[in-house]
């Protein structure tokens, strides 16, 4: 399989976080290239996910500089993360659970709803053309998904793999260039595992999407990966192609003192 990588879009410099005393990340640095499946691991409370709050602009480092598509970003707060066409899924399930898939994966709409309150209220005009192109978006995602079986049925009554890919479905509604997962397959069964690998490369392959993505399964990060970056207690240890980390003496005893 070759595919096009491109030109970097996201490019961390020198990024420290810190939260009172305790240090989350120091002075990390590395990029993100378009079109790119890029993996963020590293033990438990290494700082991965405070690496996606910062890219996705809820946490922001008191040192270093994020540039996007070149330009440098000053202040990102999470709803410019959505206009910038950064989405993301989370580590627990933030769904709604008592509402139908298809309504769920419908909210992954809402920053691209143009029309206002009071014209969807009375659904007049222009929110009911947008309405109708929207629900054709959310039945794309479904399809693509494969989980129109299941569009009526109220999220919480799916088993766990089914929920993921749900969650998955609302951030994909959303049209992102830039999809963060934060642990898309913890907790699933191999079976649930191998299908949300195939959406996930069907995702990068199909949409050209840039996926970054924490996750502890290494068989599955080693798999889909172009390049894999390596925190430890909020360093970075290792960065590059699957076959130089899964190599790399620090990453190793990183690995082995964390008993995985
Ligand atoms: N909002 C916060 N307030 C205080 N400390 C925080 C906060 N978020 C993260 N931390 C601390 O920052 C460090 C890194 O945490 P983070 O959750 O980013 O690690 P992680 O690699 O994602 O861990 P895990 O694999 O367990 O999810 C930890 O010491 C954590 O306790």
């Amino acid at each position: 399989m070759s595919k096009q990588i491109g030109e970097v879009i996201l490019d961390l410099q020198n990024i420290s976080l810190r939260f009172g005393g305790v240090k989350a990340l120091t002075d990390i640095s590395f990029d993100v290239r378009e079109h790119e499946i890029r993996a963020i691991i590293g033990p438990n409370g290494a700082g991965k996910s405070s690496m996606l709050n910062v890219i996705n602009g809820v946490y922001h480092p008191q040192e270093g500089k994020v540039f996007w598509r070149g330009s440098e970003r000053r202040k990102m707060e999470p709803h410019m993360a959505a206009q910038q066409n950064i989405a993301r899924t989370f580590q627990n399930i933030a769904l709604f659970k008592g509402m139908s898939v298809l309504d769920n994966i419908m909210t992954g709409r809402i920053t691209k709803m143009k029309s206002t309150f009071l014209e969807h209220a009375l659904w007049f005009g222009r929110a009911r053309q947008e309405e109708l192109e929207h629900r054709k978006k959310v039945e794309e995602v479904i399809d693509f998904l494969e989980i129109q079986h299941i569009r009526k049925t109220p999220v919480g009554r799916l088993p766990y793999g089914l929920q993921k890919r749900v969650e998955l479905g609302r951030a994909l509604a959303a049209e992102p260039k830039m999809l963060l997962l934060d642990e898309p397959m913890a907790g699933m069964n191999v079976e649930e595992k191998q299908d949300m690998c195939r959406f996930i490369l069907d995702v990068n392959d199909q949409f050209g999407t840039t996926i970054v993505l924490i996750e502890h399964d290494m068989g599955v990060v080693m798999d889909i990966s172009d390049r894999v970056v390596v925190l430890d207690y909020g360093k970075k240890i290792g960065d590059g192609v699957p076959d130089e980390v899964k190599n790399n003496e620090d990453v190793i005893k990183a690995y082995l003192g964390a008993g995985h």
